[in-house]
Order: structure tokens, then C-alpha cells, then sequence
């Protein structure tokens, strides 16, 4: 088997599928996804059964930096979003995240058991985070589709698939 992330990066780009309705695979076909540790289902006769999801391509992180902005701009809220406040305001909205899942133990992959009406509050929450995200970045002076491909190129470096292979313990508990 070839880098089972590359892999699953690849399974998850190659359809366009709503996030909510996800096309349902059959595990046996693409066992190196299904059999991950993130599976929350149990297989069945050797078959699991599970939803891919992918994004669409626009708003690009750039579309959502110039909304934002343009956003503040017309209420003259730029003298509130400076570096600090931004940040304050993404912890908020990652906290009301949270509490969507507070209390409700393990939450499957795809969210099966929420309402329609709970899975738009955690889209609104989520994009909620990604737009303070975005304009604390720009603040910031981040480019941050650019610094995300720096990073995810560390990472791999950190997390050679072949030494880490299902495992998730950080890289300063791996022996050379
Ligand atoms: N000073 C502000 C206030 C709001 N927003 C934008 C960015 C967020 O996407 C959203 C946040 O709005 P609220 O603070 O009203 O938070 P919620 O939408 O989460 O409402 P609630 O806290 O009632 O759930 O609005 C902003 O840019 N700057």
C-alpha cells in the first residue's frame, strides 16, 4: 500500500459531494480509508460502510479575506479587529463549537444521529471560526493558503507515513 494520507487525500477530492449527503462507499473497496482510526462504525461482515465529503471550490480563502474585510470596512469595524480581539472572538466561536458536541459522548463521522437543524448551527459555528480565522490571518499579515502548504510539508517531514503508520503519538515519542 502506497501513503495511506495521500490516498485518502485523493478519495476525498476525486467527486463533487455535498458535505450533508455524501455518497456512500463500500469499504472493502478502499480499505485503507475505512479501516482508519477515525472509524467510528464497527464492520459488518467484514463491510463498512461510510460517507466522503468534499468541499466546493469557491469561496476561495482569499474570496473569504476580501468579504470579510469589505465586511468591516462598510461598518467601520476595523478600529475593533485589531490581532487581539480577533483572536478573542475565534476562541468564542470555537467554544460555542463545543458546546454542540458538549455531553453527547462520541460523535460519528458524518454526524448520522443530528438533526438538519443542528448540522446548519454547526455549519453557521464553524464558518463562524474560519472567518475570524481568515481576517486574524490577514492581520496578521499571514498568507495563509501559502503558510498552510509550508506547514502540511512539515508535517509530513515530522510524520514520515512508512515510521508512523497507525499510530497517533506525537513525533518527539518516536525512537530513530
Ligand atoms: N464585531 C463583529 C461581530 C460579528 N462579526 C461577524 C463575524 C462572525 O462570523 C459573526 C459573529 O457574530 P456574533 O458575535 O453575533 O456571533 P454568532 O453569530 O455566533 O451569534 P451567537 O453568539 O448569538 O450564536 O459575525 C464580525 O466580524 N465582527
Amino acid at each position: 500500500m502506497g501513503d495511506h494520507r495521500q490516498e485518502k487525500f485523493e478519495l476525498r477530492n476525486d467527486a463533487p459531494i455535498s458535505p450533508l449527503n455524501g455518497e456512500t462507499l463500500r469499504a472493502q473497496e478502499h480499505k485503507s480509508v475505512a479501516n482508519g482510526p477515525n472509524r467510528a462504525d464497527s464492520p459488518v461482515n467484514g463491510v463498512q460502510e461510510y460517507k466522503r465529503c468534499t468541499f466546493s471550490a469557491e469561496p476561495t480563502l482569499e474570496d473569504i479575506r476580501r468579504m470579510q474585510a469589505e465586511f468591516a470596512d462598510e461598518r467601520n469595524w476595523n478600529q475593533f479587529h485589531q490581532p487581539r480581539n480577533l483572536l478573542l472572538a475565534m476562541v468564542g466561536e470555537v467554544g460555542e463549537v463545543s458546546e454542540l458536541f458538549q455531553w453527547r459522548g462520541e460523535v460519528a463521522e458524518g454526524l448520522p444521529d443530528w438533526t438538519e437543524s443542528e448540522r446548519e448551527h454547526l455549519a453557521q459555528e464553524l464558518s463562524d471560526v474560519l472567518i475570524y480565522l481568515v481576517e486574524l490571518a490577514d492581520k496578521c499579515h499571514v498568507d495563509l493558503p501559502q503558510a498552510v502548504l509550508r506547514k502540511m510539508a512539515l508535517n509530513r517531514l515530522k510524520y514520515p507515513a512508512s515510521k508512523v503508520h497507525g499510530s497517533a503519538k506525537k513525533y518527539t515519542e518516536y525512537k530513530e
